[in-house]
């Protein structure tokens, strides 16, 4: 079986990406197995923190290697938090702070232009100097609640109203999240790409 390393230190990310891969059936593999480092996501886009993460990842273990670098983007505050979701209020991260600063930076602003979308890029590469890596993006619109509701998910979740379902994305179980998140979107759509790869 092929080993594939996953290049996050996000626990409930990490469980999402194993979901997804699951049925591909390689040996996933978290890239603390190999290196506690975790690098620094200075690019200002998602695509590339996304492979500076992979490419830390297979230079680390020397194996092929995922990242996901991911988001909210909420159109009331032109796009932010963006690339700074998981350290919007600060560092280390921390969900709570995040979702009481996403909810002051709101506060007053009307349901009508409550409207964000979640972003999930992928990057995949076979090994640190890949040249042709592997790129997917995948979205996921919605809107940001005045309070958190469910228990499920991680980050923004419990703030982030899935309008078609009357529910917030930490409502939703784990399963249906998958099938219908950004993450789940750019998942499929990088193994679209790696089907028809010549
Ligand atoms: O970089 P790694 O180690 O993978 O883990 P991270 O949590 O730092 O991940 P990112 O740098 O990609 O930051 C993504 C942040 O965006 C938010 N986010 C991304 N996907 C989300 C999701 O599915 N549900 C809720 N919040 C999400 C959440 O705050 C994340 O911490
Ligand atoms: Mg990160």
């Amino acid at each position: 079986m092929n080993d594939l390393v996953l290049a996050s230190h996000n626990a409930k990310k990490l469980k999402e990406l194993q979901t997804l891969l699951a049925p591909l059936g390689y040996r996933l593999r978290p890239v603390s197995e190999f290196s506690p480092e975790v690098p620094e996501e200075t690019a200002p886009s998602f695509i590339e923190n996304a492979l500076l993460k992979a490419r830390h990842a297979a230079r680390v273990s020397g194996l092929p290697a995922i990242a996901d670098d991911s988001g909210l983007e909420v159109e009331a505050l032109r796009g932010a938090p963006g690339v700074y979701s998981a350290r919007y209020a600060g560092e280390p991260s921390d969900d709570a702070a995040n979702n009481a600063k996403l909810l002051q930076a709101l506060a007053g602003v009307p349901a009508a232009r409550r409207g964000a979308r979640f972003v999930s890029a992928l990057a995949l590469l076979r090994h640190a100097d890949d040249p042709t890596p592997v790129i997917a993006l995948g979205y996921w619109p919605g809107q940001i609640l005045d309070a958190t509701r469910g228990a499920n998910g991680f980050g923004y979740d419990p703030l982030f109203l899935v309008p078609s379902l009357g529910k917030t994305s930490a409502e939703l179980t784990p399963g249906l999240k998958n099938r219908i998140s950004h993450r789940g979107r750019a998942m499929r759509a990088l193994l679209k790409q790696l089907r028809e790869r010549p």
